[in-house]
């Protein structure tokens, strides 16, 4: 049993037989089976219009399934209270929606002051999470909503939602606006807060890098709102299900890979007899593939040392970052 009293094993969410059918006739999603763990981050890609979407607010139940059961922690939404349902699971979408008339730091104080936190603690923790989605506390936070650029709003909203500290949190495209440097940035920061928080996410996204870098799993949806194959991102880049997995995960398979492959001690050779001068920039042992590569670029040369912590463990060559490769892709 964990701290709320579920089992451990019932996971965060359970759509069995989920669909929706609008008035108009349109099937945005047949009949999907989903689970999501706890802790897990979750993120649904696919065409446009292949029901990404409508699976997300059918969780929070801004959108009511035509068939099938939802279970948020082993209860079936529908009989919880959709204003009580929603104040437990954060949302952040690309228009934002904050208020217009509160500073940018008030915004995100918002849910915290709400339930009690002390106007001085929440405000620090605000201030946190603005630097955090790489805002400057002192400059942007005293502003108005629309004295910021669309993604910098954007990036408001998602530190608003996280300020609420949800256990789960849906996201419907919620770096869209966001400019490419910034948002790897922001993936890489807001993928280690989640973890750090032991947050649940769904996240929308029909950027494929998007997905690979920030899912633990990967739900690719296929056009009538079918589900073709959900794996972790490695399963997907290495064995897509079918052609149009294969199409959707694109040519660059084998690029995007790297960034999905941590590096792994075996890998390395040993420090001996190499000198400092050839070992050049370090990177951590907790790196990917795609972060060992970019830094030999980087560095110009064909070695890079691995960190543990503060000590050295070896050194990385292209065949140990190769031979990490085939390992992962045997596995
Ligand atoms: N209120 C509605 N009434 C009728 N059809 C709708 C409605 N909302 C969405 N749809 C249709 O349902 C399908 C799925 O829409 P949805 O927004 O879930 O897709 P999506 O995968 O999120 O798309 P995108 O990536 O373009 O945002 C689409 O064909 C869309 O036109």
């Amino acid at each position: 049993m964990d701290a709320t009293g579920s089992p451990e094993t019932t996971p965060m969410i359970r759509l069995s037989g989920v669909g929706k059918r609008y008035a108009d006739g349109t099937v945005a999603v047949h009949d999907l089976d989903l689970e999501v763990g706890r802790g897990e981050t979750l993120v649904l890609v696919g065409p446009s219009g292949c029901g990404k979407s409508t699976t997300l607010k059918m969780i929070n139940r801004l959108i009511e399934p035509t068939t099938g059961t939802i279970e948020i922690d082993g209860r079936d939404v529908t009989g919880v209270d959709p204003v009580q349902l929603r104040r437990g699971i954060g949302y952040v979408i690309q228009q934002v929606g904050l208020f217009p008339h509160q500073k940018v730091v008030d915004n995100v104080m918002t849910v915290p002051v709400l339930v009690g936190t002390s106007r001085s603690q929440a405000r620090s923790r605000a201030e946190e999470l603005l630097a955090m989605v790489g805002l400057e506390p002192d400059v942007h936070g005293p502003r108005y909503p629309h004295q910021l650029s669309g993604g910098q709003r954007q990036r408001v909203g998602v530190a608003r939602a996280l300020a609420a500290d949800p256990p789960l949190l849906l996201m419907d495209e919620p770096f869209g606006a966001v400019d490419p440097v910034v948002r790897v940035r922001l993936q890489e920061e807001f993928r280690e807060l989640a973890q750090r928080l032991g947050t649940t996410v769904v996240m929308v996204t029909h950027d494929i890098d998007e997905a690979v870098r920030m899912g633990d799993r990967v739900a690719v949806f296929a056009e009538g709102g079918r589900l073709a194959q959900v794996g972790t991102p490695l399963d997907l880049l290495a064995r897509p299900a079918d052609d149009a997995v294969a199409r959707f995960v694109g040519s660059e398979t084998g690029l995007r890979r790297l960034s999905v492959v941590p590096l792994r001690r075996e890998d390395l050779e040993p420090l001996d007899g190499v000198t400092g001068g050839q070992l050049g920039a370090a990177i951590d042992l907790d790196s990917t593939l795609e972060d060992a590569l970019a830094a030999m670029l980087r560095e110009d040369r064909a070695m890079i040392g691995v960190r543990d912590g503060v000590a050295f463990v070896g050194v990385l060559t292209p065949a140990g970052v190769h031979r990490a490769l085939r390992a992962a892709l045997a596995e």
